[in-house]
């Protein structure tokens, strides 16, 4: 069953430009993404800086506005919800950032930034001390450092707070907008195999955004790469891990190291030259056209449509340039 439905957003953000700011542009930060999240889902969305991914949650958050397309979370339009409907959709969908530092306030217990949203939503106050010490429980926490600030716990403590308030409500998505990112590599795992854990307990579905392929490879069921406001492939990660079809996921994958030395042998690097353009002055035609190590005439006037290779398996680059390989 589908619980959220990106249909063909657009975010464009209107900017002065020139020297002086004396013009006028447009930053076309997403143009024209499609996604749904199942219940019980985790679907990855992955590039680099600046390809639109935080823009895509956020519009689903209600926190950056939708220039065109539509978003419905369990089949309700999140545009045209009255007040009511608003308040019980955003108890429904939680987010958690990428730094526990600034998402907690310093001053405050860990089980008072726990309770807040129970608080807020006026939950009896003789309950909300046990629901508390039932979250940290849920999350791996002493319920012992209640009474801890912030400043006191890890990184990993603290992200792992983080999600006990997103849990506080019973949310049905999470949006994940970077959650490890922040944090050591040692202590990136663990917070993964929470999320992964929390997902099975509670049946909660999972919207990741990472600009690392490799920390999304075990927690996602599908995976979305962004490049430039766009969505370049599509499908179960599985497939898009084992037979990458567009040149610019390739460029992503062949950049996470592999374990196994004898892979490492076989396997070609490519390196992209550049930087992503600008989403002020796109290119006309592919968006990954500047970059594109098997680019062709055609590729810099005709933008391609995301077209299916394998059941779910979509991609935007025209089958007679991937046959070539
Ligand atoms: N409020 C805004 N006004 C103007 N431009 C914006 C605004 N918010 C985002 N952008 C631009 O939109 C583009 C996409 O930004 P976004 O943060 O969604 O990318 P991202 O892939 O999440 O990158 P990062 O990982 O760095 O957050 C960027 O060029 C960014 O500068």
């Amino acid at each position: 069953m589908t619980l959220l439905r990106i249909e063909d957003l657009k975010v464009h953000f209107p900017v002065r430009t020139g020297r002086f700011g004396g013009g006028k542009g447009l930053v076309k930060a997403v143009d024209g993404v499609s996604l749904t999240v199942n219940v019980n889902e985790t679907v990855a969305v992955v590039g680099e800086s600046g390809c639109g991914k935080s823009t895509t949650g956020n519009a689903v958050l209600g926190l950056a506005p939708i220039t065109a397309g539509r978003i419905t979370f369990d089949d309700r339009d999140i545009a045209t919800l009255s007040e009511a409907e608003r308040r019980h959709v955003w108890r429904e969908m939680q987010v958690v950032f990428q730094d526990p530092v600034s998402a907690l306030n310093p001053r405050r217990t860990i089980a008072q930034s726990i309770g807040e949203p129970l608080v807020i939503h006026r939950h009896p106050k003789d309950q909300i001390a046990a629901r508390v010490d039932e979250l940290m429980d849920l999350v791996g926490l002493n319920p012992d450092q209640r009474d801890r600030r912030p400043g006191a716990l890890s990184g990993g403590q603290r992200q792992r707070v983080v999600i006990a308030r997103a849990l506080a409500l019973n949310p049905r998505l999470i949006i994940c907008d970077e959650p490890v990112s922040a944090l050591d590599v040692s202590i990136q795992s663990q917070i993964l195999n929470l999320l992964m854990r929390l997902q099975r307990e509670l049946g909660l579905s999972y919207l990741f955004i990472a600009h690392d392929l490799s920390v999304v490879r075990h927690i996602a069921d599908r995976v979305a790469v962004m490049y430039l406001g766009v969505v370049v492939e599509e499908g179960p990660a599985s497939e898009v891990f084992a037979n990458p079809m567009h040149p610019y996921t390739e460029a992503l994958l062949s950049a996470i190291p592999l374990p196994d030395p004898k892979l490492r042998d076989t396997r070609k690097r490519i390196v992209l030259e550049g930087d992503m353009p600008s989403p002020l002055d796109p290119p006309t035609g592919c968006p990954f056209v500047t970059r594109c190590p098997i680019a062709e005439a055609a590729c810099g006037t005709a933008r391609p449509d995301l077209a299916e290779f394998a059941p779910g398996h979509m991609v935007r680059c025209p089958p007679r340039l991937r046959s070539r390989d």
